[in-house]
């Protein structure tokens, strides 16, 4: 965990490292990256991503006939259910589901609302019979914290629990917050920011994730 803030040196929190990630990371970072390269690199990011934060996922040898000879091959036996929380999900969606082509797919709409100061639920969809399942929840930005606590209090009412959150950028007080309310959820992100601004947008951050991804600035 990040070094600078011993604060949220929870076990839980998965700061993923590699070069590939981070010089993609800085691209998003800027101002003038135009929403096609980064859609296009965010998605990239999200196969990476994927990649890491399903090391430890159980596999099972099967009996396989390759063209010369009988064997037992590893095959991944968990289901993975990825859930993305729109909007700014979705730019993270294609690239989960690259990796994990069997996996089914739930979408929570949440909006933080400026003048009710408050998250919005506007759409929520989950595949059914996910009990057990893990859980890949994908949001790039956690900030206040407020938009990922209010999606996983609803996950766990249809009986999920083994929860994973990917993110790129945190703040360390949005995962204090996390910690408190839902201190079995793992979090992978790439980033702990140095904090937010008045508005609740992270610092340095990338600006409004959603609006970058669709052009709505
Ligand atoms: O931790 P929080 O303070 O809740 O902020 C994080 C949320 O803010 C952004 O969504 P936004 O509300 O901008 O909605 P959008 O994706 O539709 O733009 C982001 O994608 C997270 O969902
Ligand atoms: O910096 C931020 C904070 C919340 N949501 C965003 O999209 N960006
Ligand atoms: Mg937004």
């Amino acid at each position: 965990m990040s070094k600078h803030n011993s604060k949220i040196d929870h076990q839980n929190i998965h700061l993923l490292q590699h070069p590939l990630l981070s010089h993609s990371l800085s691209i998003l970072r800027k101002k003038d990256t135009n929403a096609g390269e980064f859609r296009r690199l965010l998605s990239e990011m999200s196969r990476l991503m994927a990649y890491e934060s399903s090391r430890d996922l159980k596999i099972k040898n099967i009996p396989i006939e390759t063209p010369f000879e009988k064997m037992e091959s590893p095959f991944i036996c968990e289901d993975v259910t990825i859930v993305s929380v729109m909007r700014a999900g979705m730019g993270m969606l294609d690239g989960f589901m690259q990796m994990f082509p069997l996996s089914k797919v739930g979408h929570i709409g949440i909006y933080r609302d400026k003048f009710l100061n408050n998250t919005v639920e506007y759409y929520f969809r989950l595949p059914d019979d996910i009990e057990g399942n893990k859980i890949f929840l994908l949001d790039p930005l956690l900030a206040t914290g407020s938009t990922v606590v209010a999606a996983i209090d609803r996950l766990k009412q249809y009986g999920v629990h083994e929860i994973r959150f990917h993110c790129l950028l945190a703040s360390p007080e949005g995962l204090e917050i996390l910690h408190e309310s839902h201190p079995d959820v793992s979090v992978y992100c790439l980033s702990v920011e140095r904090g937010m601004n008045e508005k609740g947008y992270l610092l340095p951050g990338l600006g409004d994730a959603g609006d970058r991804i669709y052009g709505t600035l």
